[in-house]
């Protein structure tokens, strides 16, 4: 067996979720020898112009210098975080695999007295710099202030230690690979907070001309966590929307029946767009995009390009 090179950011959070793809390889393959190699992208290297990117249209400023490298044979598969993906894979490349989702959802990491959302006191500060975020927080409660907050996990958790938050928000799925579970004070309820689509989930990308590496990467699909990303991720792309978008979507998956939530915000949150639809996980993709077209009918169009600029 040829040897595997696996290509990923070099963040703590990319490391840690890279080792685990790895360990889990490795108990497919246990032939076979894996290296990971760490490859800097454009969001790495300028955190600041993100949102100018975003604007853009930039949509893949975590991973274009890594599909180069898969491109160029310089890796073999590439892991990402499912959501920061975009929804369309570049010539060449394709997703060969989809491991297990952790948890999709957000989690609240507060100070003393802090520990839960619908308990914050009137203008608690909460840390996020998620337009998706703030839009629902913004929604839920028009009397928290929302401050912005980059970085990488452990920068955003120092920064909780300063005067300028009472509380942040993360993906839950986040610190649970970076172990700091304990960390987590609130998993917030998605009928408060939608996820992103995506979120808590992973993408092994390799070259579509690959079979060997697609083979080995296919080894830790699995099935569930694809038909319910798919249908989010369809969700997405249907608005003609990106990651940085103010667009949640959670699908599940209960006695063989595939259940999509979708919702689209006004920035400020005056506004959101709420909807489902349940069907045959088979119809993964169609239940999104259909959810999608509804949606735009009622108006979520405007919403997505207002918040565009
Ligand atoms: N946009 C950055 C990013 N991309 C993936 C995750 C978390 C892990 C995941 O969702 O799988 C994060 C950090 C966060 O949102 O707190």
């Amino acid at each position: 067996m040829r040897s595997i090179t696996v290509g990923t950011r070099g963040s703590a959070l990319a490391l840690a979720q890279t080792r685990w793809v790895v360990a889990r390889l490795k108990e497919e393959w246990p032939e076979t020898e894996f290296r990971i190699q760490t490859i800097l992208t454009k969001g790495d290297r300028n955190r600041a112009s993100l949102e100018s990117m975003a604007a853009q249209g930039d949509k893949g400023f975590w991973v274009k210098e890594i599909e180069d490298a898969l491109l160029q044979s310089r890796i073999d598969i590439a892991v990402h975080s499912l959501k920061d993906l975009p929804t369309e894979q570049p010539e060449g490349l394709e997703i060969a695999s989809i491991p297990q989702r952790v948890d999709a959802r957000d989690a609240l990491v507060g100070k003393e007295g802090m520990k839960k959302l619908a308990e914050l006191p009137q203008g608690a500060r909460i840390g996020t710099s998620s337009v998706r975020r703030k839009a629902f927080l913004k929604a839920f409660r028009p009397d928290f202030e929302v401050v912005e907050l980059r970085g990488n996990v452990d920068t955003r958790l120092a920064a909780l230690a300063g005067p300028e938050y009472d509380a942040i928000i993360l993906a839950a799925a986040g610190l649970i690979r970076s172990e700091l579970r304990n960390r987590i004070d609130e998993l917030i309820d998605p009928t408060i907070l939608l996820p992103a689509p995506g979120q808590g989930a992973l993408a092994l990308e390799t070259r579509s001309d690959d079979d060997l590496g697609i083979e080995v990467a296919y080894a830790i699909h699995d099935l569930s966590t694809d038909d319910r990303t798919t249908a989010e991720r369809e969700f997405l792309a249907g608005l003609g929307a990106g990651c940085m978008a103010p667009v949640g979507a959670m699908a599940t998956l209960k006695s063989g029946v595939l259940t999509l939530q979708g919702w689209v915000a006004a920035l400020d949150g005056s506004k959101v767009i709420q909807g489902s639809t349940q069907g045959d996980p088979a119809e993964c993709a169609d239940l999104g995009a259909e959810l999608a077209q509804d949606m735009l009918k009622q108006g979520a169009s405007a919403l997505i390009d207002a918040a565009r600029g």
